[in-house]
């Protein structure tokens, strides 16, 4: 069974949505990739000529022009209304009555177009950009309100305040900030909660520096358990012991610069409903706007810099505005191919309170529900955005310009239909459409991995918004957050899967991946990712070549007792002891490498023989494993497909891109056996060889 016994754990109030309190998510209106190409871009005709005005309360209202006039702030279901009705177009839950809940503490005041505003401010200079020596030391060594009028409201925790990891790096120069990888995963394992606790359920993955290890425990033929290990290496792997605050440093400290250099960078968490994506990402927007606050007010003072914060959400393939009561957002693609968000209101800020009473009211209207696994689930994606602007020259008397922007999605759960069987109709559907666009997320990935030309942005609303993460000079980083329990091991195995393939993107962006010690890298070769299949169409001669794919032997052993591979220091790092590591992989290298061709005729002892022939198992093994992983990633991606309802002719195609892959893989799999065939053969005849000498 997979989760934790998720079926049958729903509170009475299942499938009811309601307010998240306390939660959070993240932001960004939307564009597409052709600011990528900005150092060129002369648009400064774009539509937010009109901009609002600021006004002297200190944010920005909007409502949008020429679409989404509908009012999000139906009655989220009604009992009456089908399911065609629900799917044709979701609605919103209703708006908690919250005694706070002033209406027009920050009611959108003057009608704006800025949410238009996709592309990027034509560079300019910049008197003192990250000119190095200008950077910080002016304002250093005083109290942090001396010399920021504008963060009165904060003074208190702010006076004093040392200087964080975030102060000191912007002392840095402007090559450090664009040497921050392109594409970062970031693995976050969360602690065992009280009902897995209450249920026993063992906590099977150990992390190690930058990789982990799954441990599944799998059924013999014989029905005895054996335990199969899974290893990745990822850019970073925090474990349930890491902070909040070292979660923030890992992942988005390190593109706060960046942001102000005309960059789009995106924070986005994955994983299975329950593991932890709203707890990691709900503290983020807060603590980057600190940090973008700390930026503009001491690195760019008098650069006129201005922060606007919007926050919305998709559900059910639409779009709500939470800082705007549910109004219903509509998403357009103007003349020039860029994606924008019509109605979408901003807000400017310019202290940090006011940023955390706009993120807890957005995050309190957002769509959540109970499902198996979480009883606070998110059933919808929440995007907050920070975005910077600036006008042309740098005054407030001229509309401002967009000059980066920093996006924090919190992805709904991925869900499986075998754990949603006791959700009602309700909770299946939105299901469906979670799961509808993380697929379409998938497919994105996947031909950007493939280096397709075609990039399906338009699958769904959540990929177009993503289109500017994967694009261009963007920068994005992955939390993918996993339970650490026994129950969720397969959906933990498909985020792992998926996280390595959103790594495989980064490839040739990330250094460390060249660097890693040889078992790192050996522990990403137990891992195949679909995509690596896709890409894969050499010939098993050609395999032979390629050192990772098969240097790695089946992973399989019997179980030693859990104290053994938790704890034993005799043990290597990955489970094997450190004599079979040595036996295995000598210098670190592949022994199957180096495997002279074996000759009837030749002097070899049985230890080498025998030796060639466990290498030769070990290919088989090796493959067989690929094989599996690969079915696995089949499963999950069918399930998602078939649980989203996509049209015959989609499912088709996929079928036979999958038959295709499988297909492949038999055949290295026969030519495996036929070589180990071989090797047995020759074992056999130099066994006759050698009694036959009298030995
Ligand atoms: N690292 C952690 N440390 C302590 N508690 C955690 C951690 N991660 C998650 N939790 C707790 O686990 C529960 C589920 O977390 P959360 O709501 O963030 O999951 P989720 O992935 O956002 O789920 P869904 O997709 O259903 O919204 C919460 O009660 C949360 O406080």
């Amino acid at each position: 069974m997979n989760g934790m016994g998720r079926q049958g754990q729903r509170s009475g109030t299942t499938g009811v949505h309601h307010q998240r309190q306390y939660s959070d998510n993240f932001l960004e209106s939307s564009s597409n990739g052709r600011w990528l190409q900005s150092a060129g871009l002369q648009h400064l005709q774009s539509s937010n000529a009109s901009s609002a005005i600021p006004q002297d309360f200190g944010f920005y209202g909007s409502v949008g022009v020429g679409g989404g006039g509908a009012q999000g702030s139906r009655m989220y279901r009604s009992a009456q209304r089908g399911f065609n009705d629900f799917y044709m177009e979701p609605n919103t839950p209703p708006r908690r009555k919250n005694s706070d809940d002033s209406p027009n503490e920050f009611s959108p005041g003057l009608l704006d177009l800025h949410s238009f505003d996709t592309e990027l401010l034509p560079e300019m200079p910049v008197s003192g950009l990250y000119d190095g020596n200008s950077l910080y030391p002016p304002v250093r060594g005083r109290s942090f309100d001396d010399s920021e009028p504008y963060l009165t409201k904060q003074t208190g925790r702010a006076r004093g305040l040392p200087e964080n990891n975030l102060l000191k790096s912007i002392a840095v120069d402007k090559e450090k900030a664009s040497a921050v990888a392109k594409i970062k995963v970031v693995v976050r394992k969360r602690p065992l909660n009280k009902k897995e606790l209450a249920k026993n359920e063992e906590d099977i993955i150990d992390t190690y520096s930058n990789s982990l290890t799954v441990h599944e425990t799998k059924l013999k033929v014989d029905l005895t358990e054996y335990v199969e290990k899974h290893e990745f290496v990822f850019d970073a792997v925090l474990n349930e012991e890491v902070s909040n605050d070292e979660v923030y440093r890992e992942t988005v400290e390190p593109i706060v610069p960046i942001i102000f250099q005309r960059t789009k960078a995106t924070c986005f968490a994955y994983g299975q409903t329950g593991s932890g994506k709203t707890y990691t990402m709900k503290p983020l927007p807060l603590k980057a706007s600190r940090d973008i606050l700390r930026l503009m007010h001491h690195t760019y003072r008098n650069h006129g810099f201005q922060l606007f914060v919007s926050f919305f959400e998709i559900y059910g393939g639409k779009l709500f505005d939470l800082l705007n009561e549910r109004k219903k957002l509509c998403m357009r693609e103007d003349g020039k191919q860029q994606v924008c968000i019509v109605g979408l209101q901003e807000y400017r800020v310019s202290d940090v309170e006011t940023i955390k009473e706009l993120i807890e009211r957005g995050s309190a209207t957002r769509s959540t529900g109970t499902t198996g696994a979480n009883e606070e689930s998110s059933r919808s994606h929440a995007i907050l955005q920070l975005a910077i602007k600036r006008s042309a020259d740098g005054s407030e008397s001229k509309p401002p310009r967009l000059v980066g922007k920093l996006s924090f999605i919190d992805l709904a759960g991925s869900e499986r239909g075998a754990d949603t069987t006791d959700n009602d109709k309700q909770t299946r559907m939105e299901g469906a459409e979670i799961n509808k666009s993380l697929l379409a997320l998938k497919e994105c990935i996947r031909a950007l991995d493939n280096d397709q030309g075609h990039i399906p942005f338009r699958g769904s609303k959540l990929t177009e918004v993503l289109r500017d993460s994967f694009m261009g000079n963007s920068r994005t980083v992955m939390v993918s957050c996993i339970s650490p329990s026994s129950g969720s091991c397969e959906h933990t195995l498909n985020t792992l899967r998926y996280a390595d393939r959103v790594k495989s993107l980064s490839k040739g962006n990330n250094p460390k991946k060249d660097v890693l010690p040889p078992t790192l890298n050996l522990k990403e070769s137990t891992t195949v990712p679909l995509s690596s299949a896709l890409q894969t169409s050499s010939t098993f001669e050609d395999e032979q070549g390629e050192s990772e794919d098969f240097d790695t032997p089946e992973e399989t052993y019997e179980p030693p007792p859990k104290s053994l591979w938790k704890k034993n220091e005799k043990l290597g790092s990955f489970g094997f002891s450190n004599a079979e590591e040595k036996l295995r992989r000598p210098n670190g290298q592949p022994k199957w490498k180096e495997t002279p061709r074996v000759d009837s005729k030749s002097s070899h002892s049985d230890d080498d023989l025998n030796f060639l022939l466990q290498e030769e198992e070990d290919l088989v093994n090796a493959h067989r494993k690929q094989v599996e992983d690969t079915m696995n990633i089949v499963k999950e991606e069918m399930n998602l497909l078939v649980e989203a309802d996509q049209p015959g002719n989609q499912l088709d195609d996929y079928v036979s891109k999958l038959n295709a892959i499988l297909s492949q893989k038999a055949a290295g799999i026969m030519q495996l056996q036929t070589r180990l065939a071989q090797f047995q053969k020759r074992l056999k005849e130099h066994n006759v060889l050698v009694s036959s000498s009298g030995y």
